[in-house]
């Protein structure tokens, strides 16, 4: 197809290529008139306003959501920034607002997700490696791109703005190339595309469905194996990461309850957890109940496990002393600290880089817990200890959904660094938790080696015994397999993907 009827061919060399806008002498499209932000074309203005336009053709147009897409890949490429935090910070600094904001969210966070399969498509279409296209060029490019495969705008409006912001970025040259790549990438739809370009199913199947789902392939390789015989929820697993996830709140124990919390906001109380409400949309930060800290900000799965580790059932008498090991940003531990006020219990929580423990104190303000600014492996905190909650720092495997750029940053390098630092956690917490107490070892992962081989290994070396954490969540809980673990899946029960494990010492 002709994506941008009457458009030059470009040049796939960067060289010459002159896009077409001003050689028609009408404008995008050869018509005459100009497209709004979505490609549509505008109405005739009054008198004037044509040789206006035509002045103006003769510059590149350019679309204000559209660059603040660009201009997020840009900040995520160049200096490792999170798309959910630069975006917010562009729209607010560029005043856009309503649809043009919610285009840009759409189009920055979409691509940050798409990236293996744009950067598939644009190799394809411009028949040499990335590594070899001005960097800048590929960020416009892949916002191109994306609109092409993965939205509703028009071929033409996606190739005539996107070539409009390299050749203000790069000058004519650029222009050209672009205009040639996005039409070729035109050309087919995006499941013609993934159908091209994936690996062969039958000799690689799960590289062939994360090419699908834009994972990279050791990733999906990590769930398929904690999936285990339910790998044929893959392809379901992987989908979820692509999806944004709803807000889930978490009512304070002993100052709301999740149905007056739901009443409050108009939100839905959760399916599992006992303090869950689900929010369809707006900004939690501005409910009364979120700035009088009546409720929080919390995955539900998250809210799971801070339960669980007061539910664990310990021998003897439970004398109160809770410790959790990881605490900051201080989410579980305002949790813990809630049913400790109720309970007659006190929580230390411990978090060794000062500014998070910062964030402890103010979660857990008013809550009978103690924040020690220390290394969880070396605290030189008492032993004693009937509860231990170890929520130890982790690839984050199971919270993809939450930061669109995350897969493709990550490296099964970070693993391994993870694993010798989840074990010393474990094994701290061994230290000080007391004969008969519990601790709860949790992480935001399925991955295999982050979660059972860490907590198999801890019983071995440490002689603790694993509980059936299954019994610490709600019985109405689907999918929860043999236990004696617990791994909790976004695609199954919408919470992130927490592993929890209950051991006894
Ligand atoms: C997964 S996060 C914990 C999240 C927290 N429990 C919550 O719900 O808000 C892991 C935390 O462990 C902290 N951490 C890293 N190294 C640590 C160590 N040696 N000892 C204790 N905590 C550590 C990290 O700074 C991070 O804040």
């Amino acid at each position: 197809m002709n994506a941008w009827p009457g458009g030059s061919d470009g040049d796939l060399h960067g060289e010459g290529g002159r896009h077409d806008r001003g050689r028609s002498g009408g404008g995008r499209g050869g018509r005459g008139r100009p497209r709004d932000d979505r490609g549509r074309r505008a109405g005739r203005g009054p008198a004037g306003r044509d040789a206006r336009e035509t002045r103006r053709r003769e510059q590149p147009v350019l679309d204000s959501a559209r660059e603040a897409a660009r201009d997020t890949l840009r900040a995520v490429r160049e200096r490792d920034a999170y798309a959910n935090l630069v975006l917010p910070r562009l729209l607010r600094e560029r005043r856009i607002t309503g649809r043009d904001a919610a285009f840009a969210t759409e189009l920055a966070y979409g691509a940050c997700r798409a990236l293996g399969l744009l950067d598939a498509v644009i190799e394809a279409c411009a028949g040499r490696p990335l590594a070899r296209v001005d960097p800048p060029v590929v960020d416009a490019l892949r916002v191109g791109v994306y609109q092409l495969l993965r939205t509703r705008v028009a071929p033409h409006a996606a190739v005539s703005t996107t070539v409009d912001m390299v050749v203000a970025d790069g000058g004519r040259g650029a222009g050209g190339f672009a205009n040639a790549v996005l039409r070729r990438a035109a050309e087919k739809t995006d499941q013609q595309w993934i159908a091209q370009l994936t690996p062969s199913p039958d000799s690689a199947p799960v590289a062939a469905s994360a090419f699908r789902h834009f994972h990279p392939a050791w990733i999906a390789q990590a769930f398929a194996d904690a999936l285990g015989p339910d790998a044929g929820e893959l392809d379901a697993a992987l989908e979820a990461d692509n999806v944004s996830p709803r807000v889930h709140l978490v009512a304070r124990p002993g100052a709301i309850s999740a149905e007056e919390l739901a009443l409050v906001t108009g939100g839905e109380e959760g399916l599992y957890s006992p303090y869950a409400v689900y929010l369809d949309g707006g900004d939690p930060g501005e409910l009364d109940p979120v700035r009088e800290g009546l409720a929080a900000v919390q995955d539900e799965g998250s809210q799971l496990v801070a339960r669980a580790a007061t539910l664990a059932p310990v021998d003897g008498p439970d004398g109160g002393r809770w410790l959790d090991l990881c605490a900051g940003p201080g989410g579980k531990a305002a949790l813990l600290g809630a049913i400790a006020d109720i309970d007659g219990a006190h929580v230390d929580a411990v978090e060794p880089a000062e500014h998070r423990a910062a964030l402890v104190r103010s979660a857990v303000d008013g809550l009978p817990v103690t924040v020690h600014a220390v290394d969880g492996c070396d605290s030189g905190l008492a032993p004693g200890y009937d509860r231990v909650l170890v929520d130890a720092p982790c690839t984050g495997l199971g919270a993809l959904r939450r930061r669109p750029e995350a897969r493709w940053r990550k490296s099964p390098e970070d693993v391994t660094g993870l694993t010798r630092l989840q074990r010393e956690l474990l094994g701290a917490a061994a230290e000080l938790v007391r004969p008969g107490g519990v601790i709860v070892y949790s992480t935001c992962s399925p991955h295999l080696a982050e979660t059972a081989g860490i907590v198999m290994d801890a019983q071995r070396r440490h002689g603790l015994t694993a509980l059936d954490a299954r019994t610490l969540v709600p019985a109405a809980m689907p999918g929860l397999g043999d236990g004696p673990f617990v791994q909790l899946w976004p695609h199954r029960h919408g919470t992130d993907g927490m592993f929890l494990a209950a051991l006894r010492k």
